[in-house]
C-alpha cells in the first residue's frame, strides 16, 4: 500500500466503550460510556454509525450497518491508569507500567509550604474535589483573601483555581510553573500541574477556556518525536501539546471547545502538511464526564457527529483519518472520575475499501503510535502492531 501522506488523528476524549476486563480493579464496574450515555437518553449519531459504530459493539437505539463505512474496532489500555496522560502516552508508543503519584488526602505539608513561600500567597483547600464544586465553595474566600484554591482528583494532577480578577492570568500561569518545578521532585512526582482559571460572581462561577496544562515529559521518545526528527509535521491541536510537554510537537494550536477544535482542524486539513495532525477534543471528558451530565454529554456527541461530514470532506485520497479516545468517564457512574474502558478506533480514508472491515479488539491504544510509525517508514515504537497491513485497500 501505497504511504498516506498525511493522518488526521482525531481523540474524543473519555469517549470510552465498555469495561476493560481488569475495570474492577480500577473501581469500574460494568462502566460503559457511550452504551449508557445511549441508554439513558437516546443517541442520534447517524455518522458514527455509518462508520460502523455498532458493529464495534451494540449500542442502544443504534443499529450496525451491512457495509460500515470505516474500518472499525476497539483498542484496550495496558498502562495502568486511567488518566489522559497514561491514555495519550499510549497512544504514540509509552507504556506506563507504574501508576503515577495521586494525592487522595491533599499535598503533604512540607510541599504546601514550600509553595505558599514561593508565591507569596496563602493555600485553600488541598483536597480532592471536582472542580466545579471546589469553586463555589471555596472562590468567595479566595477572592476575600487572594489565596490560591488547590485541588486534586484520582488523578495525578495539582490543580490551581484562581478567578481571573483576583490573580491575573500570566501570574496564575507563573504560580503554575512555581508548581511545577517543586512537583518536579521525586518525592512529590505529580504528572500534571494545571491552571483552572474562572470568572463571574459567587454562586455564578464559571470556569474559563484559559485552562494550562504543565505535564512532566514522556519517559521515553514518543512516535512524535520520530515525526519530528524525520523533518515531518507532528501538529497538536488542542491541549496535545500540554499532554506531551511539547516533545516531538512541530506546531500546536490551542482550542476553546470542542467545535472550536473542529474548526481548526479544518483549517489545518485545508493546508498542505506531511505527517500527523493530532487533535484532542476535551468538552467530553471536562464539561460532561466529570460532571456526571448524560444529557450535555450526549449532546456534545451529536454535536461532534454532525461535523464529521465536514472533516470527510477535507479528508482527501493521500490521507488517513483515525477516530478514538483516550479512557472512558461514564457519565452515568458513581464518582466524577474517569472510568477503565476499552476505547473506539475508527480508521478511513477515500483510499480504503467503501466497505469497511473489522480491526478486531486490538490489545494496545499504541497500535495507533505503531501505525503512523509504519506509515511514514519511522523506527516502530517499542509496543504496538501496525493495523497499516489489515486495511482494504478499494
Ligand atoms: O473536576 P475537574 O476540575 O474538571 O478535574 C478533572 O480534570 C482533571 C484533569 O483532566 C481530572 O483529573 C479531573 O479531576
Ligand atoms: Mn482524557
Ligand atoms: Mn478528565
Amino acid at each position: 500500500m501505497k504511504p498516506f501522506n498525511r493522518i488526521a488523528l482525531i481523540v474524543l476524549d473519555s469517549v470510552g466503550i465498555g469495561a476493560l476486563p481488569d475495570a474492577a480493579s480500577f473501581g469500574d464496574v460494568g462502566v460503559h460510556t457511550l452504551g449508557h450515555i445511549a441508554e439513558t437518553r437516546g443517541l442520534s449519531l447517524p455518522n458514527l454509525k455509518n462508520m460502523g459504530l455498532s458493529n464495534i459493539e451494540p449500542i442502544s437505539g443504534i443499529d450496525p450497518v451491512a457495509k460500515p463505512l470505516a474500518h472499525y474496532g476497539k483498542m484496550a489500555e495496558v498502562s495502568a491508569g486511567k488518566d489522559t496522560t497514561t491514555g495519550h502516552w499510549e497512544l504514540m508508543g509509552v507504556h506506563t507500567s507504574t501508576p503515577f503519584k495521586t494525592y487522595p488526602q491533599g499535598f503533604p505539608t512540607e510541599l504546601i509550604q514550600a509553595f505558599e513561600k514561593r508565591i507569596q500567597r496563602g493555600v485553600l483547600g488541598n483536597k480532592t474535589a471536582s472542580g466545579t464544586a471546589i469553586i463555589e465553595e471555596l472562590g468567595e474566600e479566595h477572592m476575600k483573601t487572594g489565596s490560591v484554591i488547590v485541588y486534586t482528583s484520582a488523578d495525578s494532577v495539582f490543580q490551581i483555581a484562581a478567578h481571573e480578577e483576583v490573580i491575573p492570568l500570566e501570574e496564575l500561569y507563573s504560580i503554575c510553573k512555581v508548581a511545577r518545578e517543586l512537583t518536579l521532585d521525586d518525592r512529590f512526582a505529580v504528572v500534571r500541574v494545571i491552571a483552572r482559571p474562572f470568572t463571574g460572581k459567587p454562586g455564578q462561577f464559571q470556569r474559563t477556556a484559559n485552562r494550562r496544562d504543565y505535564s512532566v515529559k514522556p519517559p521515553q521518545p514518543t512516535v512524535l518525536n520520530r515525526l519530528q526528527d524525520a523533518g515531518l509535521d507532528a501538529i497538536g491541536i488542542g491541549k496535545i501539546s500540554d499532554i506531551y510537554a511539547e516533545e516531538g510537537i512541530t506546531r500546536s494550536i490551542p482550542t476553546t471547545s470542542n467545535m472550536d477544535g473542529v474548526d481548526q482542524l479544518l483549517k489545518v486539513l485545508n493546508e498542505s502538511y506531511h505527517g500527523l495532525a493530532f487533535i484532542n477534543l476535551v468538552d467530553f471528558d471536562s464539561k460532561y464526564g466529570h460532571r456526571r451530565d448524560p444529557e450535555g454529554y450526549g449532546q456534545a456527541l451529536e454535536d461532534f457527529d454532525r461535523r464529521l461530514p465536514e472533516i470527510m470532506d477535507r479528508i482527501r485520497e493521500q490521507d488517513l483519518l483515525i477516530i478514538t479516545a483516550d479512557h472512558g468517564n461514564d457519565p452515568t457512574y458513581k464518582g466524577t472520575d474517569h472510568t477503565r474502558e476499552y476505547v473506539p478506533l475508527f480508521v478511513w480514508s477515500p483510499a480504503l475499501s467503501d466497505q469497511g472491515v473489522s480491526l478486531g479488539v486490538r490489545s494496545t491504544f499504541s497500535d495507533v503510535g505503531a501505525t503512523v510509525a509504519d506509515n511514514f517508514g519511522l523506527q516502530a515504537p517499542q509496543h504496538g502492531t501496525s493495523f497499516l497491513p489489515e486495511l482494504i485497500q478499494k
